[in-house]
């Protein structure tokens, strides 16, 4: 839960107004703000897009939305004032004149331009808005990923946008961001010295990164089939969380200071060759199967599919980061569709002590793990060996957990919805949780390095059934290494 006042009062525009996202994230998202009491009584909400609608016909859809997209009732009281605030505007992006238009219909210059857009319209969108002088310095852009699908396409889109907006005024969304366990990780490790002082090569062993989903493609074939799981979710999230892990303290908590300390990570990331492509990545594809006790079919028998696509739906890869900090310590990333369980959780292994002076069963003490869970029983959990009870002179040990869930130290009160978050921040104009010009380039020209030795390669996605954790090459790449994948719990 949010629990600022207000934020100042804006004009939220969004392309895309009947879109998915919108339907699916952004109208539920604004009408929780409204409900939290957290959008400013003179903030609106304009739709933007291409349907022949009026104002009637847009809150019936948005109305539609809230019904079909959230599990919360709506309440009379705030559907009322939420409705008040929601206008449609018909535009289609390439016809500028209208964006003159548009700007007649705005109360002021504090505009929020939110492209739920397919990125192949984002350079007519800024030209109608930049022609129509509708690009104020005041106003903002956010923009939703995938922002391009290597570096050179990033940065024929980021060229486009910056002929019209300063890099102050572009919010570019990484979802994972808004999460409350995502962002927690700046408190977890910087405001406790547990951790502060333990967190380098002399205390960690190897660090894994797991975002396991249940779902598939969802109808989304002709998106994903051209990303992949590399492009889709570890260019962005997964990079994200490991730049939240690995950077050095911060100046302080400003914009620019986190994402100096992120960058110079994804900038130390070792590119990935043909050399080592084998070695340090396994590739797979969902085959028919079952998740939580459900038949669903393989990747290539979805809906719409190209029998003969080579797109991986699991990626597993080691990462190494040449720095001083964290030279020598394997970061292992893995991350699939139609895994058993959904689940997103950081495990983190600190080394082992040198000597073991207990008579204990144990030949070499087992390792503290530090288990950050993002989602979705989110909490934090710490196993540590203790004595077990007993009058006996044998330091008998036992590992044992101390374990923080959320919902039992926050209370039952549902954590804000990512994109709530990301909403309120955006209105806010605060810039942490988006990522800079430079982040992307960094994480694109690494992902790039793996897309070029895959293609190289020429090897294709090992096979795995729906409901497992992928290839068995996956495992097989860990244990060569000495450890085994963490169980998500
Ligand atoms: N859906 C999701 O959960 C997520 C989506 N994204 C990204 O968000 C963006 C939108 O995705 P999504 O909502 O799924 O896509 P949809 O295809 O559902 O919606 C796209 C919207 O773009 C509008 N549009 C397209 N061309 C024009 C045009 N020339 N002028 C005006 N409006 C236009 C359409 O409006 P109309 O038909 O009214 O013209 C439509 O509402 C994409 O970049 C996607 O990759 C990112 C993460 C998650
Ligand atoms: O951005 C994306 O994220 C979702 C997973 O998000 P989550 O918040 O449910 O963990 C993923 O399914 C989708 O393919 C990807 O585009």
């Amino acid at each position: 839960m949010i629990t600022e006042k207000s934020t100042p009062a804006c004009n939220i525009v969004i392309f895309g107004a009947k879109g998915d996202l919108t339907r699916r994230k952004l109208l539920p998202s604004l009408y929780s703000l409204e409900k939290a009491g957290l959008l400013h009584a003179d903030t609106r909400i304009i739709g933007v897009g291409r349907a022949k609608w009026n104002n009637a016909d847009y809150l019936s859809v948005a109305k539609d939305a809230l019904e079909s997209f959230t599990d919360f009732d709506i309440d009379k009281a705030t559907w009322e004032g939420f409705s008040r605030r929601l206008a449609f505007f018909n535009l289609d992006v390439n016809d500028t004149s209208r964006f003159k238009v548009l700007g007649e219909m705005l109360n002021g210059d504090k505009n929020i331009y939110y492209f739920a857009l397919p990125p192949s319209t984002f350079y007519a969108t800024c030209k109608g808005l930049g022609e129509a002088k509708l690009n104020y310095p005041t106003s903002r852009v956010v923009m939703e990923k995938p922002l391009g699908s290597s570096l050179s396409s990033f940065k024929n889109i980021d060229g486009i946008v910056s002929q019209y907006f300063t890099e102050k005024q572009v919010y570019r969304i990484d979802h994972y961001l808004g999460k409350e366990t995502v962002l927690n990780l700046l408190a977890l490790r910087f405001a406790n010295s547990l951790f502060v002082n333990n967190w380098d090569n002399r205390a960690i062993e190897h660090v894994q990164i797991t975002v396991s989903e249940e779902i598939g493609i969802e109808g989304r074939w002709g998106y994903f089939d051209r990303a992949g799981q590399l492009k889709d979710m570890i260019q962005s999230h997964l990079l994200q969380i490991l730049t939240l892990v690995a950077m050095s303290p911060p100046e302080n908590l400003s914009a620019d200071a986190i994402r100096d300390e992120k960058v110079k990570v994804l900038k130390a990331l070792r590119p990935i060759t043909k050399n080592d492509i084998r070695d340090k990545t396994v590739r797979g594809q969902y085959t028919a199967g079952f998740v939580q006790d459900k038949k669903v079919p393989g990747y290539i028998e979805e809906t719409g599919a190209n029998h003969g696509s080579h797109t991986e739906t699991f990626a597993a890869i080691r990462v190494d980061i040449d720095n001083w900090r964290w030279a020598g310590v394997p970061f292992y990333l893995r991350t699939g569709k139609r895994m058993p369980i959904k689940c997103s959780e950081i495990v983190v292994y600190f080394r082992k002590p040198q000597i073991n002076i207990f008579d204990s069963s144990f030949k070499q003490l087992p390792q503290n793990k530090l288990i950050i869970r993002l989602q979705p029983d989110e909490g934090i959990e710490i196993e540590i060996l203790n004595k077990t009870p007993g009058l006996d002179h044998k330091h008998h040990l036992w590992t044992t957990s101390l374990d923080l869930s959320y919902s039992e130290a926050f209370g039952k009160t549902p954590l804000a919805d990512a994109y709530e978050r990301i909403l309120f921040e955006a209105m806010c104009g605060v810039q942490t949780l988006f990522l800079r010009r430079d982040e992307i380039e960094a994480a694109w020209s690494w992902v790039d390095s793996i897309v070029d030795a895959w293609e190289n390669d020429g090897e294709r996605p090992k096979p795995y059934r729906a409901g497992t954790w992928g290839p068995v090459a996956s495992d097989a790449m860990i244990t060569r290494e000495g450890y085994s994948w963490s169980e998500c719990s």
